[in-house]
């Protein structure tokens, strides 16, 4: 079996090292045998949706996202569209979740009109939401406890037909309001939670691939346990601190 990864914007949109989590699932995939090729897709370059199983989108400032509209307007917005509506993976983080929605008002009156492949928006705040968080995903997004690390000033609010991925236990989330973080739809994962989210969740982090393979191949065999004691140490000792 092979999986292809798309890395979006991967030179605009990398804040805190979310690079981290094409490393890892690249990783957990060749550990299991599995090989994996990634490309990178940025400004002015075209994007082939058929060849990809997974696409990948990490945050980014407000600027950074100003950057991209014009790109995204020019086609690219719909290629991603119809890979969302084909229930193509992604996993998308903080300003790449932004991204996907359907616009962004900074907190200092900016409206940025993104894509909508996905029905929820983001309003800025004056006031930054930052810190070590932590949060529960739906049983339709493995069940299993995220610890994680947030940074943003966007409140963003889930529209009807969007689940979150998770109900917070400490932290803010989404908005800091109504107790939901990121977004489920078809088979996007959309997070706050920067930089070492899979490898530090080795649990999600297989659950995402398992809805790769197993949308590529139809249903697939279990993914293979690895050694994750380093991985759950590093969880374990966050979620630890964070239930203090
Ligand atoms: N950390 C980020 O990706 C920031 C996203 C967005 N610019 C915000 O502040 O809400």
């Amino acid at each position: 079996m092979e999986l292809n990864i798309c890395h979006l914007y991967p030179d605009i949109l990398n804040l805190y090292g979310d690079r981290g989590n094409i490393i890892t699932m690249k990783r957990r995939l060749e550990s299991r045998g599995i090989s994996v090729n990634v490309d990178e897709c940025s400004i002015g370059q075209p994007l082939d949706v058929d060849k990809y199983d997974i696409f990948f989108i990490g945050g980014g400032q407000d600027f950074e996202q100003e950057v991209l509209l014009r790109d995204l307007a020019s086609g690219k917005g719909k290629d991603i569209c119809t890979a969302v509506d084909e229930e193509k993976v992604f996993l998308a983080i903080c300003g790449g979740y932004q991204m996907l929605g359907q616009y962004y008002k900074t907190w200092d009156g900016v409206q940025l009109d993104f894509i909508g492949a996905i029905n929820v928006h983001t309003i800025g705040a004056k006031e930054r939401m930052i810190g070590n968080y932590m949060y529960r995903t739906t049983p339709e997004s493995s069940g299993s406890i995220v610890v994680g690390f947030e940074n943003h000033s966007g409140k963003t609010y889930l529209g009807e037909d969007v689940a979150p991925l998770g109900m917070m236990i400490k932290g803010y989330g989404n908005n800091g309001e109504d107790q939901t973080e990121g977004a489920r739809y078809n088979n996007v994962f959309a997070t706050y939670s920067h930089g070492s989210l899979l490898p530090k969740n080795p649990v999600l982090c297989d659950f995402i691939l398992q809805t790769a393979l197993d949308r590529r191949y139809g249903k697939t065999e279990p993914l293979v346990p690895l050694n994750d004691t380093l991985e759950l140490n590093a969880h374990n000792y966050m979620e630890q601190r964070l239930s203090k």
